[in-house]
């Protein structure tokens, strides 16, 4: 290693003694940023130093499959961060995981209960809660956001622990949102000064400056609860046999008829089901709803696309009932419309950020190893090349002229679920519940801009997203219709 020439670092934006781009770093957008350094140093990739830690961005799909993808040995890894692993107690969350065996045996639970060519388990969930949340529409349609956020919530966690959790104040979903919240607020890249010099962590609770210590002991205590209350009380169902299909009722099933394996080994694998089932929560909700508050918006501002998918959901189910996942082969349209929310405003237009585990070598250039890396997803759902109007919503971009979806156009889940090894295992789960929405409402509701009631104007949906890990649409004011006398007697028909 030593004897090899130091070749240069990707090109990036000029440093500064010590502090390298620190005042560079963009604060919002950052996807944007990264994408016009590429275009301004003629690069598809940037290699920025944040006061001695190393990032590098791809904006292309080649460079991030090159590095992430076929590089995955050296690339699967990710960024240490004391205040939510260590301190916070966040060191069993799958997704901030170092690459190794303890990740492996997680992916490889999840993997089994999740398997694609399977998914009856999790959509029989997804149907569960999204007739409740049809018929909670009919009854409050101007309350469509919140239904949603809770109906996403209720069926993530019905799918993790069998738990049918109970509507507006569900304990298990209250719990869940702000286990998730207390995440987002320790996660936040240079907010806590111990996640650049780690040394701080030893310093004891007293001490001025310490403040974090304090507020991390409040965080795992919450941390804790979200990952052991749940669990418990699918053990307590399990033990009284009232217990409902789950990924944790799957798993301790299994793992009770296994005979093979040492108590420890038996014990490792109970905990690592604990871990992996609140991992699906902190996986699956925001990004679910995210994705779905971005396809209200779609419908809102598109009306001509609506119409479109109505046409061919009519064609397809005459008016006399509703769909079901069986039907998603004969809705090309509908399909095209749920590839372009995930290419339209990408859920995670950075995905996860990746970390290095070796010094390497890419095009003439060097990359440190415990280099974070960057797959910019948004660049490349943005690629001017492969998509025409990037920012335009046009789902006829998947079609063929005879509305057949077309193999040739580049599928956004090439990047809008991340890359390699690390890839979003729920992806599949995800897409289900948004086409499931998709397809429910198109076929019973209309989506409209809000009106003013006292002046009646029409009301603009503000556009407006929240700029984190996960790129969430704020709640936006809009009107939703029943189609029809038939369509509301069709829901009424789903509470009976
Ligand atoms: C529908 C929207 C979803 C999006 C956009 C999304 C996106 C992602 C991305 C970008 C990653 C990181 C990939 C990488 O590191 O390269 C990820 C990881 C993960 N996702 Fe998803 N996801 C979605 C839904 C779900 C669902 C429904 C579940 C659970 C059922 C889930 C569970 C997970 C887990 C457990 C990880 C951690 C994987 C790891 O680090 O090994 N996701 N997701």
């Amino acid at each position: 290693q030593n004897n090899k020439p130091r070749l240069p670092y990707p090109p990036g934006p000029k440093r500064l003694p010590l502090i390298g781009n620190l005042l560079d770093f963009p604060q919002g957008k950052e996807w944007e940023t990264y994408t016009r350094w590429g275009k301004e140093l003629g690069s598809d990739i940037v290699y920025i130093n944040i006061a001695g830690s190393h990032l590098l961005i791809c904006n292309t799909l080649s460079s991030t499959l090159d590095l992430l993808d076929k590089r995955s040995a050296k690339y699967s890894s990710r960024a240490p961060f004391v205040m939510a692993n260590e301190l916070a107690g966040w060191e069993w969350l799958t997704g901030g995981m170092p690459y190794g065996k303890r990740w492996r045996q997680r992916r490889k639970l999840f993997q089994r209960h999740f398997d694609p060519a399977d998914p009856s388990m999790f959509q029989h969930w997804q149907l569960f809660y999204g007739k409740k949340f049809m018929l909670d529409l009919l009854d409050s349609p101007d309350d469509a956001w919140n239904h949603m956020i809770q109906m996403v919530a209720g069926a993530i966690i019905s799918i993790a622990y069998g738990i049918e959790v109970k509507g507006k104040g569900d304990p298990h979903i209250k719990l869940a949102i702000e286990g998730s919240q207390s995440l987002i607020d320790t996660m936040v890249p240079g907010k806590y000064l111990v996640d650049s010099l780690p040394f701080l962590k030893h310093l004891p609770e007293w001490f001025p400056g310490a403040n974090f210590k304090r507020e991390a002991k409040g965080f795992k205590i919450l941390t804790d609860r979200f990952r052991e209350a749940p669990f418990l009380a699918t053990v307590d169902a399990m033990n009284k046999g009232v217990a409902q299909p789950s990924f944790v009722s799957q798993g301790l099933q299994i793992l009770s008829e296994n005979i093979k394996d040492s108590a420890e080994v038996k014990e490792q694998e109970r905990e690592a089901i604990i871990d992996m089932a609140a991992n699906i929560y902190l996986g699956g909700a925001d990004t679910t709803s995210s994705g779905i508050g971005t396809f209200f918006l779609a419908m809102v501002l598109h009306p001509e696309v609506q119409r479109k998918a109505q046409e061919e959901l009519d064609s397809v189910l005459g008016h006399g009932r509703l769909p079901e996942f069986g039907d998603r082969e004969t809705l090309p349209y509908l399909e095209a419309v749920v590839k372009e929310v995930f290419r339209w405003k990408p859920t995670t237009p950075i995905a996860v950020p990746h970390y290095s585990t070796e010094d390497d070598e890419y095009r003439g250039y060097f990359i440190p190893k415990n280099t974070v890396v960057i797959g910019n997803a948004w660049a490349i759902l943005h690629d001017e090349k492969v998509y025409s109007n990037p920012e335009e919503f046009i789902p006829e971009r998947f079609l063929t002229k005879d509305r057949k979806l077309n193999p040739e156009v580049q599928d956004p889940s090439v990047a809008a679920f991340g890359f390699g090894r690390r890839e979003c295992p729920g992806r599949h789960v995800g897409i289900s519940a948004t086409w499931l929405i998709a397809a429910y409402m198109l076929s019973a509701f209309n989506f409209e801009k809000a009106t003013d009631p006292v002046t009646g104007q029409v009301i603009e949906p503000h556009m407006k997203y929240h700029s984190g890990l996960v790129y969430t649409p704020l709640p936006f004011k809009f009107k939703l219709t029943p189609r029809s006398e038939k369509t509301m007697q069709m829901i009424r028909m789903l509470g009976q």
